[in-house]
C-alpha cells in the first residue's frame, strides 16, 4: 500500500503490581475503547516529551522514568496515513489516576484484561510488554473491527 503521511503518536501503559492503567477514551479517535494514553506528538517536542504529556493531560499522572518498549505501525485499508506508535511502559508514577475529558482510567488485573473492549491489536502486543518484552509490529486494519495481516516480532 502506498502510505503518503506518518503521524507519529505515543502510547503509554502505567504499571502498578500486579495491575495495569486503562483509560476508557471518551471521544476522538478510538473512541469506546479502553486503551493506554497517548496522542500525537506536537512540533518541538520529542517523543518521550509527547508521551509524558498525554499521560498528565489525559489522565494526570507524571512519570519521569517512561522506558520505550514498543514500536507499532498501524494502517487502515484505503487510507494512506500510517500511525507510527511509539509504546512506553513505567511501574513508577507520581499522583492518582484522574478522569479528564478525554479519559476515564482504570485499573485492571494483568490477568483480566478487557481485550474484548480494546483496538484488535492489543491482545497480541500487550502480553510482550506485560512479560518485559521489547517488540515491533505492523497491523493492516480494515475498518477498526478487522486485522487483514499482521507482523510482530520482538526484539
Ligand atoms: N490500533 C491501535 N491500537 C492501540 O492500542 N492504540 C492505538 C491504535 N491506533 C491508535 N492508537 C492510539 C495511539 C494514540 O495514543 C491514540 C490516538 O491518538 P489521539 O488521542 O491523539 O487521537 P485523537 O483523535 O483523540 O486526537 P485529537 O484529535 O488530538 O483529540 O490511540
Amino acid at each position: 500500500m502506498s502510505t503518503t503521511s506518518r503521524k507519529v503518536l505515543t502510547l503509554v501503559i502505567i504499571r502498578k503490581g500486579s495491575d495495569i492503567l486503562l483509560g476508557m477514551k471518551k471521544r476522538g479517535f478510538g473512541a469506546g475503547k479502553w486503551n493506554g494514553f497517548g496522542g500525537k506528538v506536537e512540533p518541538g517536542e520529542t517523543i518521550l516529551e509527547g508521551a509524558k504529556r498525554e499521560l498528565q493531560e489525559e489522565c494526570h499522572l507524571t512519570s519521569d522514568s517512561l522506558k520505550e518498549v514498543g514500536l507499532l505501525e498501524f494502517e487502515f485499508k484505503n487510507d494512506p496515513v500510517l500511525l507510527e506508535t511509539h509504546v512506553f511502559t513505567s511501574n513508577q508514577f507520581q499522583g492518582e489516576p484522574k478522569e479528564t475529558e478525554e479519559m476515564n482510567p482504570q485499573w485492571f488485573s494483568m490477568d483480566n484484561i478487557p481485550y474484548q473492549q480494546m483496538w484488535l491489536d492489543d491482545k497480541y502486543w500487550l502480553p510482550l510488554l506485560i512479560q518485559g518484552e521489547q517488540f515491533k509490529g505492523y497491523f493492516l486494519f480494515e475498518g477498526h473491527e478487522r486485522i487483514l495481516n499482521y507482523d510482530l516480532t520482538t526484539l
